[in-house]
């Protein structure tokens, strides 16, 4: 248990996000008060060990609110009306402006500061829910002007506890860069997505794994990401115009046979995932795939691992594909570029079959 954050933490709304933190805050031995508007959820989560249900009395040191966005704005004011004179509270809202402005007349604004963990998944509610779900990745804190600096610490120690890494901007700020990096992504992953639906399962029968790389993010719930995309709408607009500016000039070039543009448009492509920060949010580094078969039975995969450890070769990334014709997994494993053709030579001397 950390002095600058002495529990116990309420968290407001047991799914996917709020019950992650709960389970974080338990493992560090921190007292958890959990609500919800579904008693299922509550029951889920208390069952899961992410703490036990709010009763009246109760007063947190820091009320954690999780709920869809639509409601934040009700939930923070609620909590700041009932929370003690100490007591902060945070939300973990995908928008930050919103919230925000939905409390700004509060006499306890100084006790809200809002953050937002870079983190989560296409599942939502407590099942979904992962003690380590923040371990290593970014987490917004967006102080108000008129934030306690108290306040800004206690949340920060939520972000450590959580194992994630804090990242301070404005609300306004905030919200231009997850447009930037979540909300376009994920309603392109949709529109993308959406070609596929319907499709004739002879062409379907030739999916890899580029696509689904690209539409994984649209297997989110619409009605959350509805509300989230909704939410942050004039940040996504701004960029949505972009990205149709360069779909006419795609168009263009596809139907004019105009190759150079093709390639221009492709290089800025190129350029765009190169300007996404590594691992532990350092430059990216140069990796290489190396491709490896295995055969899809019980302990291949741990045996491929312990031999990749053998190496002394760190994997950076894994991904896994299945060949529609034949019992047999291809395993890409990310290597450092300079590592590969070790690695390679490693895998080919233990009898793997690999190539780059
Ligand atoms: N899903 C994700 O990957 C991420 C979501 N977020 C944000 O976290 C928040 C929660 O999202 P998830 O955990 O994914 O959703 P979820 O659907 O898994 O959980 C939301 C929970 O809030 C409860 N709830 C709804 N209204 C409530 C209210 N008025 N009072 C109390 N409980 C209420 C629901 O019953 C549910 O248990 C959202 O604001 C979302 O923008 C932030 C980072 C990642
Ligand atoms: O699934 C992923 O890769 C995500 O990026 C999850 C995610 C979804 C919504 C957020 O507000 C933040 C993170």
């Amino acid at each position: 248990m950390s002095d600058l954050l002495p529990g116990p933490v309420e968290v407001v709304g047991a799914g996917l996000i709020g019950t992650s933190i709960a389970l974080a805050c338990r493992r560090a031995g921190i007292d958890v008060l959990l609500s919800d508007t579904s008693p299922e959820h509550l029951r889920t989560a208390s069952g899961l060990g992410a703490g036990h249900p709010k009763l009246p009395g109760d007063v947190a040191a820091l009320v954690v609110v999780a709920v869809p966005p639509d409601h934040l704005g009700e939930a923070i004011e609620a909590a700041l009306d009932a929370a003690g004179e100490d007591t902060v509270v945070t939300d973990v809202g995908s928008v930050k402006a919103a919230p925000l402005a939905a409390v700004a007349g509060h006499r306890a604004l100084s006790r809200y500061v809002g953050s937002h963990p870079m983190a989560g998944s296409e599942r939502s509610g407590p099942l979904a829910a992962s003690a380590d779900l923040f371990s290593g990745r970014p987490w917004a804190i967006t102080a108000h002007a008129g934030a306690a600096a108290t306040a800004v610490r206690r949340v920060a120690t939520l972000v450590e506890i959580c194992g994630a890494v804090p990242v301070m901007l404005t609300p306004a700020e905030h919200d231009k860069a997850v447009a930037r990096t979540s909300h376009v992504p994920h309603l392109l992953a949709s529109l993308v997505a959406g070609t596929l639906a319907g499709a004739a399962p002879e062409h379907l029968a030739l999916t890899g794994q580029g696509v689904r790389d690209v539409t994984r993010v649209a297997g989110g719930d619409p009605a959350l990401y509805s509300q989230i995309i909704g939410g942050n709408s004039e940040a996504v607009a701004v960029l949505l115009r972009e990205v149709r500016d360069r779909l006419d000039l795609a168009l263009d070039a596809v139907a004019d046979g105009d190759r150079a543009g093709l390639e221009s448009l492709l290089a800025h492509g190129l350029a765009g995932t190169r300007a996404i920060p590594g691992k532990h949010g350092g430059p990216m580094q140069a990796v290489a795939a190396v491709h490896v078969a295995v055969p899809d039975h019980p302990g291949e995969l741990a045996r491929l691992f312990a031999d990749v450890g053998a190496s002394g070769v760190n994997i950076e990334d894994v991904r896994i594909d299945h060949d529609p014709g034949r019992p047999v997994g291809l395993v890409e494993l990310d290597v450092a570029e300079s590592r590969a053709e070790e690695l390679l030579a490693a895998l080919e001397s233990r009898g793997w079959v690999t190539h780059r």
